[in-house]
């Protein structure tokens, strides 16, 4: 008989171009595993249900994928190493003493997942395979854009065949998992989880990515016309090898197919951020700037920001979008974010916190270190305050989006939507929209507050630079993975400034 290697899914919930299951294949029998561990589903998760529900989707998929390859996915609930250890010690519950080894993708956790990795990475017969462009090995970062395109360009490991059945049983089902954490997703529009779902949108967009281009930074469009391919790449249902090697071989070449490449690249140069500092989530890159607005907090400002009812329309529209439908698109988020951290003035965690808890594709990675290049917290990136009614001119010029999660706006002509608060009376009143009373005036002054937070951070400037410059390591950890520059098309607005400048303001 073969050795029997468990497979312990994380983040990797795919049968395809899967490094550990294709290893455990071709070494013995795969006996694949999901651990539902509590820490991701009570507070310390930020994972809300819509959310968690999207999870539990593409483990039923994940489950049908091994069925019709003969075996099964066993699901087990409890702390993830406690598990594990049991199913790798003889004679212990639920353990079949023949399970001597255990395969893993390595992902990209945060620190708490560090700690918990490090100790089965540890166990002899663990066996751990970082193949997904996530450059691990050394300092330097040199060639790191080489070595990530070597990995997009790499041919897929192979899918198996048809595999034994799985001698693992489950100790829960889903059902029992949504009973036991109370999971009601009460958010409206979320694309359906799972690999299956996952191809359909990847066969969809491939067809469609000549519309990407005029869409990605309206927000109205980006729901339908973006790829919405990030929650699928975040769970990994779909490897992002795999959509990377369906885009360049299959959709049609011009704007579109270039601007989608790079965002794929974006998507591994703020995991490798992560990986290369997990503290990101929690800390700002720059120790300068780390206690930024710490003594600030005002409850009100936070809970109109979070409520969508700030008076700034394209901000509210975005905030109600962001809890209704757990997504919008980068240009919402970094309205928001930018809005929070410079306007509001607000110490900049607990606002990626709520970003990170809302969103179906929350990926520590990108939301964190994202919020901190938005934020200007690592001292690299160029100040951009993002103003909502500009934002609201020049991509949601006809009112759609805002109209949309803003009804009470909705009978307001276009012109005064960016700027509701300067509607005359007599259009107030023939349009039946009463600002103050239907729809709050700004809870701020924009133009002071963004001018004040320029001014702030040119304060900071010196220092910020002389805290990365003096500091090997912290330059390292703030100095970007650039790619190369033929590859950025001279057009699109985020690739021509690259990364150092992500979005007009
Ligand atoms: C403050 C902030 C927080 C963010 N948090 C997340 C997050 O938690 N998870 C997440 O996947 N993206 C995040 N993004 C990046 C981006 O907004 C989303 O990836 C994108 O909106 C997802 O929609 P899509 O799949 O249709 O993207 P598309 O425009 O179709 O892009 C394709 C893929 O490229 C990647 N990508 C696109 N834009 C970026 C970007 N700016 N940075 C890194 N990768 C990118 C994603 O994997 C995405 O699925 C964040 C951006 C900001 C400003």
């Amino acid at each position: 008989m073969t050795e029997r290697i468990v497979v312990w899914h994380r983040d990797d919930l795919r049968t395809a171009d899967n490094a550990a299951l294709a290893a455990a294949s071709r070494d013995g029998t795969p006996c694949p595993v999901f651990v539902a561990d509590p820490a991701f589903y009570d507070e310390r998760g930020l994972a809300c249900d819509a959310r968690i529900e999207f999870l539990f989707e593409c483990l039923a998929d994940l489950r049908e994928q091994y069925r019709d390859l003969g075996s099964d996915l066993a699901i087990l609930h409890g702390h993830s190493v406690e598990r594990l250890r049991e199913l790798l010690t003889p004679g212990a519950r639920g353990s079949a003493t023949d399970h001597t080894r255990l395969y893993v993708n390595r992902g990209v956790p945060t620190a708490d997942g560090l700690a918990r990795d490090e100790t089965v990475l540890g166990w002899r017969g663990t066996e751990a395979f970082g193949e997904d462009g996530i450059v691990r090995e050394g300092r330097s970062r040199d060639g790191w854009s080489d070595q990530c395109e070597a990995y997009f360009e790499a041919d897929r490991h192979p899918t198996p065949d048809s595999l034994p059945t799985n001698p693992i049983p489950s100790d829960c089902t889903l059902d029992d998992l949504r009973a036991e954490y109370d999971i009601e997703s009460a958010k409206e529009r979320v694309p359906r989880g799972g690999r299956t779902p996952g191809l359909r949108r990847l066969d969809r967009f491939v067809d469609t990515i000549h519309e990407y281009p005029s869409a990605v930074s309206r927000p109205a469009k980006a729901e339908q016309h973006c790829s919405r391919l990030s929650a699928y790449l975040k769970f990994g249902a779909l490897s992002i090898r795999e959509v990377y090697q369906r885009v360049q071989s299959e959709a049609v070449d011009g704007r579109g197919r270039e601007m989608f490449t790079s965002r794929l690249f974006w998507n591994r140069h703020y995991r490798q951020k992560l990986a290369d500092w997990p503290e990101a989530t929690e800390r700002s890159i720059n120790p300068v700037f780390r206690s930024l607005h710490r003594q600030d907090h005002d409850p009100d400002l936070v809970a109109a920001w979070r409520e969508g009812r700030t008076g700034f329309p394209m901000v509210d529209a975005a905030m109600r979008a962001l809890v209704e439908t757990g997504f919008i698109n980068f240009r919402m988020r970094s309205l928001v974010a930018t809005f929070y951290s410079y306007v509001l003035r607000e110490w900049w965690k607990p606002g990626a916190d709520f970003l990170y808890s809302h969103l179906i594709d929350a990926d520590p990675g990108i939301n964190y270190e994202q919020w901190q290049a938005q934020a200007g917290l690592v001292g690299v990136h160029p100040i951009r305050v993002y103003n909502p009614a500009k934002q609201a001119r020049e991509y949601d010029a006809e009112g759609e989006f805002v109209r949309r999660y803003v009804p009470e706006l909705a009978p307001l002509p276009d012109d005064h939507l960016p700027r509701p608060e300067k509607t005359p009376l007599a259009v107030q009143q023939e349009s039946g929209v009463e600002i103050g009373e239907d729809y709050p005036y700004p809870v701020v002054d924009y133009e002071r507050r963004a001018s004040e937070a320029r001014e702030l951070m040119a304060r900071h400037h010196d220092r910020a630079q002389e805290a990365l410059y003096s500091d090997a390591e912290l330059l390292a950890r703030a100095s970007l993975s650039r790619r190369r520059r033929r590859e950025a098309s001279s057009d699109d607005e985020q690739s021509r400034s690259d990364q150092t400048s992500l979005g007009e303001f």
